[in-house]
């Protein structure tokens, strides 16, 4: 069975404030007893918070970026870029969110390049794709997945700095989390689309997390399946429960894999 260390992402999106930034750093965060030599965690607080965020966090807590621009630095106003993210020795960016495509016109070809900016300045991404309620509905989410795999793969000069998160938008806020076999449905599609296009040990090894509607009520059954290796959480990653995600992940790694994966 494959050893992929297993990785739980939190992306804060547009939320927080200073205040709230401490208390889920401080008393959600900083205060779980799971072994992270197990579980990867990684949190993506706003542009604004982000060095806030690094200075409280214990370090075996990653602080990521949520997106970057397609410049570098430079007579580019309003846009941060990789360099910044760089500079403030981060190691990981969002790339690819539904909502960055959606709300502000990302189309593949452009989260491609960013995809390749990134990991061309060193950061590891978190690739998200998946399919909108239509295309779900219309029976295309395998072609559609695939498709956006296709593009972000030109972007891709090293897979061992991606993690694929499989995030479909009809999942992503609403309360309606893909079932376990919805998603792994999906998971397992995208292991052969990277074994036949890619090749089998980048499919072996390359995590694929899922992404919408992720609680500590269903995290357990969703991390029961074999190729489900983690969680990116939007709203539980907020609360409490967020701990209760890392923690119920935590317990699933250990029955699957008692030993460190790394
Ligand atoms: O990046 C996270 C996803 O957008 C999921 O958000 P959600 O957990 O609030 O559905």
């Amino acid at each position: 069975m494959a050893r992929r260390q297993f990785f739980v992402g939190g992306n804060w999106k547009s939320n927080g404030t200073q205040a709230s930034v401490r208390e889920l750093c401080e008393q959600v965060l900083n205060s779980t007893s799971i072994d992270f030599s197990r579980v990867q965690v990684v949190v993506a607080p706003a542009f604004i918070f982000l060095q806030f965020a690094r200075s409280l966090l214990r370090p075996n807590i990653a602080v990521s970026a949520q997106n970057c621009s397609l410049t570098g630095s430079g007579p580019f106003t309003g846009e941060v870029a990789v360099e910044h993210i760089v500079d403030l020795g981060l190691n990981w960016t969002i790339l690819g969110h539904s909502e960055r495509r959606n709300l502000y016109g990302e189309t593949d070809d452009i989260v491609s390049k960013k995809v390749n900016r990134a990991l061309a300045h060193g950061l590891s991404v978190i690739a998200c794709f998946g399919e909108n309620l239509q295309e779900r509905k219309s029976g295309i989410t395998l072609d559609v997945v695939a498709r956006q795999l296709d593009s972000l793969k030109k972007g891709i000069i090293d897979w061992n700095k991606v993690v694929l998160a499989y995030e479909p938008v009809w999942a992503i806020g609403t309360g309606i989390n893909a079932t376990p076999e919805q998603a792994q449905e999906v998971h397992a599609m995208i292991r052969n689309w990277l074994s036949t296009n890619v090749s089998a040990e980048v499919a072996e090894r390359t995590r694929v997390i899922y992404g919408g509607s992720v609680t500590d009520q269903n995290a357990a059954q969703l991390i029961s399946k074999n190729d489900v290796d983690g969680f990116l959480v939007g709203g539980a990653s907020l609360k409490p429960a967020f701990r209760v995600i890392l923690e119920v992940t935590n317990t699933q790694h250990l029955n699957q894999f008692p030993y460190p994966c790394i």
